[in-house]
């Protein structure tokens, strides 16, 4: 299969990576000429525009879009409009709103699956989970080269019709923040409490076996080893939040009570107002470079 990929930066060109990797042939645009000129170093064939990757594809189109949520995702899809046909299948895997995907579903002349992606970085070797929205035969088509950017077939499904993909990726995301909190209240306490402890030992103890050993257990145990077991001059702001507020306005839109959801984002917003170091709030802020190499806020020294 050929494969154009829109959008280079760090999960786009995991895309791509595991797509030539698994010999599919792959056509690349970014804005950023050097992540294009990487990826043809990796044996993608470039495209200087949107356009040119559209004609480079011919006639068969199957174009996987990961730009930033939002006028990204809008502007790639305004270039392609006048290039795709109903044979044609775009598939969006970034953190877009469900409501912007279902709405860009019945836009769009070609087949269109909403596709929530979740691994991070740690997917290159890994893979990812993809959780895919859209028409069927679109899903069934694409599924060699969600085979190849997922851990394997395992670890991709199609939820249900347009918007279903983005939405449980949504809630996935609301999850996370909730699992970031307690990890990060139960270490503040070992941190404040009455024993000296060494945390990365802790979380190591805990990862082997215990019933609360998870992947974000492993990446707290990454931050102790690499930052210290006091986490350094890693500082308690914590950046991100929109799918979590998505998550929580759904939530009340369909009167489904999640106080856990609901604390950990406010304790996002209220780390932006209020510097009180809280260790709860620093390892927050270093799990999400640990997932998702989003930029640690430092103190400074
Ligand atoms: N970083 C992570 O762990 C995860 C990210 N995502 C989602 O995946 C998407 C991409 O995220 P990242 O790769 O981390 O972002 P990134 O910032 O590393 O890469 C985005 C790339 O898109 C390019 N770009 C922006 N607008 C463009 C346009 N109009 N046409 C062509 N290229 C354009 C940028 O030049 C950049 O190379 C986002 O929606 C993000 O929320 C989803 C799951 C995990
Ligand atoms: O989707 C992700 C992980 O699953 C991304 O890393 C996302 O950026 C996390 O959300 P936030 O930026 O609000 O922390």
């Amino acid at each position: 299969m050929q494969l154009g990929v829109i959008g280079l930066g760090r999960m786009g060109r995991i895309v791509v990576d595991r797509v030539l990797d698994a010999g599919h042939d792959v056509v690349a645009f970014d804005l950023d000429e050097a992540a294009v000129a990487s990826a043809a170093d990796a044996g993608a064939t470039p495209a200087d525009s949107v356009v040119d990757l559209a004609e480079k594809l011919g006639d068969e189109k199957r174009i996987w879009l990961m730009v930033p949520a939002g006028e990204a995702v809008d502007a790639a899809l305004d270039d392609l409009e006048d290039h795709l046909t109903d044979e044609d299948v775009v598939v969006d895997g970034g953190n877009s709103h469900f409501e912007d995907s279902t709405r860009r579903a019945e836009e769009t002349p070609a087949a269109y699956l909403d596709c929530g992606t979740s691994g991070g970085p740690a997917g290159a070797e890994l893979g990812f989970s993809l959780m895919v929205g859209g028409p069927e035969w679109a899903y069934e088509e694409l599924t060699p080269v969600f085979d190849a950017v997922a851990t394997g077939p395992a670890g991709h499904d199609r939820m249900g019709p347009a918007g279903s993909g983005h939405y449980v990726k949504m809630v996935h995301n609301g999850v996370e923040y909730a699992l970031m909190q307690a990890y990060g209240e139960g270490f503040e306490l070992l941190a404040e409490g009455r024993y000296d402890l060494d945390l990365e030992a802790v979380a190591r103890t805990w990862n082997n076996g215990a019933v609360i050993r998870s992947w974000l257990l492993e990446l707290c145990e990454e931050a102790f080893r690499e930052e210290g077991t006091d986490l350094g001059d890693v500082d308690d702001y914590v950046a991100g939040g929109s799918t979590g507020t998505w998550t929580v306005r759904e939530a009340l839109e369909q009167e489904v009570p999640v106080p856990l959801i609901y604390q950990a984002l406010g304790e996002r917003f209220g780390s932006r107002a209020a510097e009180d170091g809280r260790f709860s709030r620093r390892l927050a802020n270093r799990l999400r470079y640990g997932f998702g190499r989003h930029e640690v806020a430092r103190r400074e020294k």
